[in-house]
């Protein structure tokens, strides 16, 4: 059947947790279309590293499984990573449940995520040819749950400073406005990427090509990386915007009013709100702010929560496809 989660966006909307249920066991997961690893904080952890946490205990399971001899290593774009060893356990999210779903168990994770307390891991959405899984490589839930959901998809409703909600199965047209705009999902590179050619600043007119011309809508990337010439075109249109090495970005002047952006979404134009892509303030007078929309050198460019916020989100994993609506 479906399944419905709320998600809560951490402090600063950094990242989205939302529960799920591992062998009986309810902890609070990165939800991550970006990656397809399943990996938890668990009892083979160090009580160091555990300090804070909620975590997965596969003694307490009666369902749990080891899978000998299997190990996961992933490594995630902003240079953190975990690894450890892999059992199966039953998961449950909002209702949605898969039996066998492969539960990494992480011994070793990197120091961004001991810090980030409120989660217990992440939660891999992407396609199952990045999962790392070693030597036979595993599904992600989403894989797994695919013939067993009414409806092929998962949807991302994310909010600035709110609650939102992950749903597997169905498509609630309550949460957006207006028809979903599809557009074919590229699944070569495992992400749910798609054509991304065009830009406008505040309604202008759209630019001509951006060099690649391709993206992937990943919820576990916290900010909006685009090609350098997006990042320029914009930002030329805010007062007093510079790139400020020192922070290792875009800042600007809180005060600023920053237009909205248009940005192609598979030959639809999306808007991401202007207030959305001023992300946070730098320092602790709140006179100078980072920018939510920042560059990339590397193609495919990353379109996370920032977009995200502007824009509900359809997976379709039945024919390859996203749908995008405003929210
Ligand atoms: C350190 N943490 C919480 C991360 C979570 C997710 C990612 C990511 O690139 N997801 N696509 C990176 C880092």
């Amino acid at each position: 059947g479906a399944g419905s989660v709320a998600n809560t966006p951490e402090a600063g909307d950094v990242e989205y947790l939302a529960p799920v249920t591992i062998g009986g066991q309810t902890v609070n997961m990165d939800f991550d279309s970006g990656s397809s690893d399943l990996w938890v904080f668990n009892t083979q952890l160090s009580l160091n590293t555990l300090s804070g946490h909620m975590a997965y205990n596969p003694a307490q399971s009666s369902t749990f499984q080891l899978l000998p001899g299997s190990t996961f290593s992933i490594s995630y774009g902003d240079g953190s990573g975990a690894a450890g060893n892999v059992g199966t356990d039953t998961v449950n999210i909002g209702g949605a449940t898969v039996t066998g779903q492969a539960i990494e168990l992480a011994t070793d994770v990197s120091t961004s995520f001991v810090t980030d307390t409120q989660s217990t891991g992440l939660i891999g959405l992407a396609f199952s040819k990045l999962n790392t899984v070693k030597p036979v490589q595993q599904k992600t839930f989403f894989d797994n749950a695919l013939a067993t959901l009414p409806e092929p998809v998962f949807t991302a409703d994310l909010r600035h400073n709110a609650a939102g909600t992950y749903e597997f199965g169905a498509i609630d047209s309550t949460k957006f406005s207006g028809p979903l705009a599809w557009t074919p999902v590229n699944t070569t590179s495992g992400f749910w990427q798609f054509t991304s050619q065009a830009f406008a600043v505040g309604g202008g007119a759209p630019s001509t090509s951006v060099p690649g011309g391709q993206a992937i809508a990943d919820t576990g990337t916290t900010l909006m990386l685009a090609d350098q010439s997006v990042v320029d075109g914009y930002y030329s249109q805010v007062q007093g915007a510079v790139n400020n090495a020192t922070v290792g970005g875009v800042t600007f002047p809180c005060s600023a009013t920053l237009p909205d952006l248009q940005i192609d979404v598979g030959g639809t134009m999306a808007t991401v709100r202007g207030d959305d892509i001023n992300f946070a303030p730098v320092d602790q007078t709140g006179t100078t702010c980072f920018g939510g929309l920042q560059a990339t050198t590397v193609q495919p460019q990353i379109y996370g929560d920032i977009f995200f916020k502007s824009n509900f989100v359809a997976f379709n994993g039945g024919n390859n496809s996203l749908g995008v609506a405003p929210h």
